[in-house]
């Protein structure tokens, strides 16, 4: 049994702690690796935001002819090379990737990397299958940044059509003819996006009646609305079953009018995530979890234990990388400065969905503020309304925003159409730094006439008292 000064499970925003200050420290690294390739350095980098980001900008450069032809260009899309997409893009992480861990295996003297599944047999006590055999360690201090995985709904079926998650599908052998994608969410809106843009035929199935239902109320209508237009949009659905015929996945459906069927060459299941915190044996380890099943932390990311922290996905309700990356900063500080801690913050988190249209919002939305008894008032800028979104010809964008009547404070942001998280960013500034919009819409130039005009007028146009 090896006894450390710290170990940190989860090579994911976990692997970001360790810098200069550390190298005093004895450490270990426990990770299993993630996707097909059990890959080092966690969900963001081999088979989440990275990979499918490089996959959405080769879809929006896909779908530039069908844009084309309203401004009088006309294109064509002559083919899209599956393979060349998909080994350029991998082409790229999988270095990083063995990069990063042989960094951390072969040249940090102070650090001793685990490669297997750490599973908790007690407080402060780590069983590691590793490919030697299994090995306890234990630590004065712990770091869980362990995440989650893909939840795979209980349907009949399922598991013996095979089907793909967002760990598999960007590295499929072919492209599939038709695919049909379950869920709608953040990857089931993205992945839709992707491979319609490069050809497939898809078909998106929802269990209530919008695309993105969390985003605000106008947005998630409007999306709706456009993706019904772009793919075979199946909502108010129930999966029932699921079967293979020869090269075919068949769904049975359950929906307003009745039973119905679905079929693709390819299944991809988007229904969420769940945290790793069966794998890890978290209660073993005398970790409280709460009702979702995340480790439970204080806002100093302590959990239960004393000298345990937890960051990232396995605790928060935010499954997002900028925030794992925050929690880690936070985690780093109080380690380092246990007399000193510090806090996270998540009062002004933003997100986006890249699809098409992308996506942006932050803080809250108008029907958490009815729900919440939040005074606000409203406003919306529309694309086509300024001059920018006339170059674009956008008819579809728009900007939403929310701010107390009587101070002008941002309450949530909420943006639909081209560039949106980039267009948000200013308003997330805004928020965090308690610039009332008045100001900010009045207090500076805004360049003419370029996209950031739409959150101008968005600002101008707020009812204030
Ligand atoms: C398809 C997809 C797209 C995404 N796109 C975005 C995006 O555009 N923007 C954004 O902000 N967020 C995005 N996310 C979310 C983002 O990837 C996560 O919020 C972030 O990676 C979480 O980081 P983490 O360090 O908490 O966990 P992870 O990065 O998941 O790291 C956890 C690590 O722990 C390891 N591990 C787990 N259990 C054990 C165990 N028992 N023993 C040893 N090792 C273990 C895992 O193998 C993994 O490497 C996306 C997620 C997905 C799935
Ligand atoms: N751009 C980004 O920041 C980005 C991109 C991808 C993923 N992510 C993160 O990863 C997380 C997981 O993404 P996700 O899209 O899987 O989850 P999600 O929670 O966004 O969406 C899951 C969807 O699956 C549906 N669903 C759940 N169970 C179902 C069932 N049994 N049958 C049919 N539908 C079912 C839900 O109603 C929902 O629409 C997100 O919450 C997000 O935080 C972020």
């Amino acid at each position: 049994m090896r006894h450390f000064d710290l170990v940190i499970i989860g090579s994911g925003s976990g692997n970001t702690i360790l810098d200069d200050r550390f190298a005093e420290w004895d450490v270990a690294i426990v990770e299993k690796g993630v996707g097909p390739n059990d890959a080092y350095g966690g969900t963001c980098l081999n088979v989440g935001c990275i990979p499918t980001k490089m996959f959405v900008h080769t879809a929006d450069v896909a779908s530039a002819p069908a844009s084309g032809a309203g401004l009088g260009v006309d294109l064509e899309l002559r083919g899209v090379r599956w393979h060349d997409v998909r080994d350029r893009i991998f082409g790229r992480i999988d270095p990083i990737a063995e990069g990063g861990r042989r960094y951390r295996a072969e040249d940090n003297p102070n650090v001793t990397l685990y490669q297997g599944v750490a599973r908790f047999t007690g407080v402060k006590q780590l069983a590691v299958q590793t490919a030697d055999g299994p090995e306890t360690i234990t630590a004065d201090r712990f770091v869980v940044a362990a995440g989650g995985r893909p939840a795979i709904p209980d349907v009949p079926g399922f598991e013996q059509v095979g089907y793909y998650t967002s760990d598999t599908v960007m590295r499929l052998d072919e492209l599939p003819r038709r695919m049909v994608v379950v869920g709608t969410g953040f990857i089931g809106a993205e992945f839709a996006h992707v491979f319609s843009a490069l050809g497939v035929e898809v078909t998106v199935v929802g269990r209530s009646g919008h695309v993105l239902r969390t985003e605000d109320v106008d947005v998630s209508a409007r999306f709706t609305e456009l993706a019904a237009q772009r793919w075979d949009l199946r909502l108010n659905r129930k999966v029932v079953s699921a079967e293979r015929d020869g090269e075919l996945v068949r769904l049975h459906l359950e929906g307003p009018d009745g039973a119905e069927v679905v079929e693709a060459e390819a299944l991809l299941v988007a229904t969420g995530r769940v945290p790793n915190t069966d794998l890890l044996d978290a209660a073993a380890g005398g970790l409280e979890l709460t009702d979702s099943g995340k480790i439970r932390v204080d806002a100093t990311q302590r959990t239960s234990v004393d000298g345990v922290w937890a960051l990232g996905d396995i605790s928060s309700d935010f499954e997002l990388k900028h925030v794992a990356n925050h929690e880690a900063r936070v985690v780093q500080h109080n380690l380092l400065h246990p007399d000193e801690p510090i806090e996270s913050d998540h009062r002004f988190v933003p997100h986006a969905v890249f699809t098409a249209p992308q996506i942006a919002s932050v803080g809250l939305t108008e029907q958490e503020a009815q729900r919440r008894g939040v005074e606000h008032v409203t406003s919306t800028q529309d694309y086509a309304g300024i001059a920018y979104g006339w170059a674009m010809e956008d008819t579809t964008g728009f900007a939403k925003l929310l701010a107390d009547p009587d101070t002008g404070q941002l309450l949530g942001a909420h943006i639909i159409g081209p560039q949106a998280p980039t267009l948000l960013q200013p308003l997330v500034q805004a928020m965090q730094f308690g610039l009332d919009a008045r100001t900010m819409a009045r207090g500076q130039y805004w360049i003419h006439p370029a996209m950031p005009e739409l959150v101008e007028n968005a600002l101008l146009n707020l009812p204030l008292r």
